[in-house]
C-alpha cells in the first residue's frame, strides 16, 4: 500500500507481525498513518492475543443470549448506576429509527472510587453485572481475562498511533490514568435475522465518541459498513482471529481532525440466516480531562497529510456532543443518559430531569 490519500473502496489490513522486525516496522507504521488520516477504520491481524481466547469467547455468546429472558432480566441496566448490563432487544434508537440488536455491557474490573461530594461521572465506573456462574460456567473469567488482553493491546496501539501522527510513543500517554484507576468498557451484541426483527437496522449510522474501539465481529456475518469520503457505504466483511479498530470523536477531536472518525453502521443478518454476533471495546481516556485543553501539537508535515485528503463529503452520522469544554467523563456521562434514559431515571434524577422533562421516553438514543 503506498501512502496516499484516496476515497477508499476497502479498509486497509494491518499485519500485526511486521512490528517484530526493525526493517517492516516503518512500513507498519507507514500504513497506520494512511489509515488514521484517510480511513478512520483498520483490521489489526496475528496480534499477541491466542487464537483460542477468541474462540472461547466467541463460543459463550450464544449461550449467554440464549438464557431465559428472565435470567437476561435480572441482569437489566437499570440495577447499575455504573450503566453496566443487559439491555434489551430494540432499547434504542440512532437517527431516529429503533437499532435491532441486544446487548450486554460489561467493563473492565474496577471498584467504583464515587463518594458523595465527588462528580457524578466519577460514578459511571464500576463493576459489572455477570450471569450466574452456574448458567454459564466459566464465562466470567475467560471474558475478564478477554477484555485484559484487549487492554494490554489497547495501550500498545496507542503508542503506534502516536508514532503514525509523528509524535513520540508515548504522545498520547497523558489522554489515560494509571491503568489500575482506568475503566475501559465492552459489550458483546446479537443482530437477529432481518426476519426476527421490525426493520433491517441492526444499529443506523453513527460514530464513536471515544479514543479508539476495537471490535471483534464474532460470527461470520456481512453486516458492518463504513462510510467513505463520498457518502458510499464500504462492506467491512469479518475476517477470523482480527479485530477492527476505529477512531472516535475524541481521538479526532485532540488532533485537530487529523485522526479521523468514521461513520459506520450494521444492518441485520438475512432472513433464514443466524444472528451476527459482535464485541466493541471502547478504550476510555481519563475522565476529569477536558480535551479543549489537550489539543495536540502535531509536527506540520504531518498535519498538512489532512489537505491532501480533500473535504469529507456528507456523512449520514449524527455528531455527538461537543467534547470541548466539559470534562471527558461527563460527556460520556451525558451520553449514557441520553442512551438509557430508565437507567439515568433511577440513579442520576437531576440529570434526567434536565434531558428529558417531559418523563421517561420510549427510547433511549444510543448517538
Ligand atoms: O456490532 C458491530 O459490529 C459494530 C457496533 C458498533 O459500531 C457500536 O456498538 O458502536
Ligand atoms: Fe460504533
Amino acid at each position: 500500500m503506498t501512502v496516499t490519500a484516496d476515497n477508499f473502496t476497502s479498509i486497509p489490513v494491518l499485519g500485526y507481525a511486521l512490528l517484530s522486525s526493525p526493517a517492516t516496522r516503518p512500513v507498519f507504521i507507514a500504513q497506520l498513518q494512511h489509515a488514521l488520516i484517510n480511513v478512520g477504520f483498520l483490521y489489526l491481524e496475528r496480534m499477541p492475543i491466542p487464537d483460542a481466547l477468541f474462540d472461547d469467547v466467541i463460543a459463550y455468546l450464544p449461550r449467554v443470549f440464549g438464557l431465559p429472558q428472565e435470567r437476561k432480566d435480572a441482569l437489566r441496566m437499570a440495577n447499575s448506576p455504573h450503566f453496566l448490563g443487559y439491555s434489551r432487544l430494540g432499547a434504542e434508537m440512532t437517527k431516529g429509527a429503533v437499532d435491532q440488536r441486544e446487548q450486554f455491557d460489561i467493563a473492565t474490573p474496577l471498584e467504583s472510587a464515587w463518594k458523595p461530594g465527588k462528580p457524578d461521572y466519577v460514578r459511571l465506573w464500576g463493576p459489572s453485572q455477570w450471569p450466574e456462574e452456574d448458567d454459564v460456567p466459566g464465562f466470567k473469567a475467560t471474558f475478564t481475562r478477554y477484555l485484559g488482553a484487549v487492554e494490554s493491546l489497547s495501550y500498545e496501539f496507542a503508542g503506534l498511533v502516536a508514532e503514525a501522527l509523528g509524535l513520540p510513543p508515548d504522545g498520547l500517554a497523558r489522554f489515560y490514568d494509571a491503568p489500575e484507576r482506568m475503566q475501559h468498557r465492552s459489550k458483546i451484541v446479537k443482530y437477529p435475522t432481518r426476519d426476527q426483527v421490525a426493520s433491517g437496522q441492526g444499529v443506523g449510522p453513527h460514530f464513536d465518541g471515544g479514543f479508539l474501539t476495537f471490535l471483534l465481529q464474532a460470527s461470520d456475518h456481512p453486516g458492518l459498513q463504513v462510510q467513505n469520503l463520498s457518502g458510499e457505504w464500504i462492506d467491512v466483511p469479518p475476517r477470523p482471529y482480527t479485530f477492527v479498530i476505529n477512531i472516535g470523536k475524541a481521538l479526532e477531536m485532540v488532533t485537530q481532525g487529523l485522526a479521523r472518525a468514521t461513520s459506520h453502521r450494521v444492518l441485520a443478518p438475512a432472513a433464514g440466516t443466524s444472528p451476527r454476533y459482535s464485541i466493541p471495546f471502547f478504550q476510555n481516556i481519563a475522565q476529569g480531562l477536558r480535551l479543549s485543553e489537550h489539543v495536540l501539537q502535531l509536527p506540520p508535515e504531518v498535519l498538512k497529510l489532512k489537505g491532501h485528503r480533500g473535504e469529507l463529503g456528507q456523512t449520514d452520522s449524527l455528531n455527538m456532543a461537543e467534547y470541548d469544554s466539559l470534562p471527558s467523563g461527563q460527556v460520556s456521562l451525558i451520553n449514557r443518559v441520553k442512551s438509557h434514559p430508565d437507567v439515568a431515571e433511577r440513579h442520576y434524577p437531576q440529570l434526567f430531569k434536565l434531558f428529558f422533562p417531559d418523563g421517561l421516553p420510549a427510547y433511549g438514543t444510543a448517538y
